[in-house]
């Protein structure tokens, strides 16, 4: 109850999980604590960005430096102190105030044996088995999902100009407009030099990111942040293409896919979905209003009633969460 009633009110994965910390007797090291003095190994898949160890999970074999006092501001930003169980004041009025002086954690081994990177890295792998020429841009993407589609947008154009002779102008332009772009979303490591260097080769290009969007809901229609994505970029692409600067687009086959590694996108079967730059105009000729299902967040019945769900990234459950990855392939027309 706790938990749904912060994340309905669009608390972060920190906010929410030093409260649980604080609420548990195995969350925040208690784990690790209640084994001592056995030998604790913890082997760990992060689905939260960074792999913050103290975060994932609520790091149950991890030394917890979180206050009584920051619980309660977290509650009071949140509007929630008064909607909280007596249980829950009882707990956090009956801790100490600051937690107890480091505590020993010398017999815990904390390992991280899968992230969202290495899923990136084996991704890299199998593209450039594939032939691609591959660049890994960052796996610390978040923000919210409209600019996030903007940056994939920009980065496609960026690419494409870079291997087009001629538009100098326009290459600036966009370069121009996606450098800050990535100044504000604070995105460390994004390597736009790669993306001019692939631009230069002459294989396919495989962009791969990974991290995890939000979506501020604002309609009641059924999708997930993934297939919003990729719908959003659809539409991005559709009207960069329609501009007059943007017909260069048309000499590329582009393919844009988000997905979850979960294999559940939202409350969704889908575990996301792929675009390309013909499906916005494409589905308007079907008689689909793209804009209309994204503002009412209904990304998956889109997808599903459009060519027959074709676009959908159908995997099942896969039993494990390392985040989203977001996947770019980019092919000169007529280019084997
Ligand atoms: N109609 C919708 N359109 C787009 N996104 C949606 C919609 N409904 C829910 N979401 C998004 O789906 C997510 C909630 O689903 P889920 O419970 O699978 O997420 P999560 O637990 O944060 O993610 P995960 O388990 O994949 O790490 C949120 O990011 C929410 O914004
Ligand atoms: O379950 C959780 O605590 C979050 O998914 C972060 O790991």
């Amino acid at each position: 109850m706790v938990t749904k009633l912060l994340a309905s009110r669009g608390a972060t994965i920190q906010e929410l999980n030093t409260i649980r910390k604080a609420l548990s007797l195995l969350k925040g090291g208690g784990l690790a604590q209640s084994a001592y003095p056995a030998q604790v190994l913890s082997l760990i898949l992060s689905d939260v960005i960074g792999d913050p160890l103290d975060i994932i999970a609520s790091g149950p074999t991890v030394a917890s430096s979180h206050s009584i006092q920051e619980c309660f501001q977290i509650l009071t930003t949140y509007n929630l102190l008064s909607d909280m169980p007596e249980s829950v004041h009882t707990v956090l009025s009956g801790s100490p105030v600051e937690q107890a002086t480091q505590k020993d954690f010398s017999h815990v081994h904390n390992v991280v044996i899968g992230s969202n990177r290495l899923a990136l890295e084996e991704a890299k792998r199998q593209a450039e088995d594939m032939g691609y020429f591959s660049v890994l841009l960052s796996d610390t993407v978040c923000g919210e999902v409209s600019t996030i589609a903007r940056l994939y947008c920009l980065l496609i154009q960026l690419t494409c100009l870079s291997a087009t002779a001629g538009n100098d102008l326009l290459k600036d332009k966009v370069e121009g407009e996606l450098s800050s772009l990535v100044a504000k979303l604070a995105l460390p490591g994004l390597h736009l030099r790669d993306i001019l260097r692939a631009s230069q080769v002459e294989k396919p290009i495989c962009l791969l990111a990974g991290g995890e969007t939000t979506v501020q809901l604002r309609g009641n229609g059924k999708g997930g942040r993934n297939q919003e994505l990729a719908l959003r970029v659809a539409l991005e692409l559709h009207r960069a293409r329609a501009t007059a600067d943007g017909r260069f687009l048309e000499k590329y086959e582009i393919v844009f896919l988000s997905g979850g590694t979960d294999g559940q996108d939202g409350p969704t079967e889908a575990a996301g979905a792929c675009c390309s730059q013909e499906l916005v105009g494409e589905a308007e000729r079907e008689g689909f209003n793209v804009e209309e299902f994204l503002n009412n967040n209904d990304s998956y019945t889109f997808f599903v009633r459009f060519q027959s769900g074709h676009h959908l990234l159908m995997t099942g459950l896969t039993g494990t969460n390392v985040m989203d990855l977001h996947i770019v392939l980019i092919r000169a027309k007529g280019r084997d």
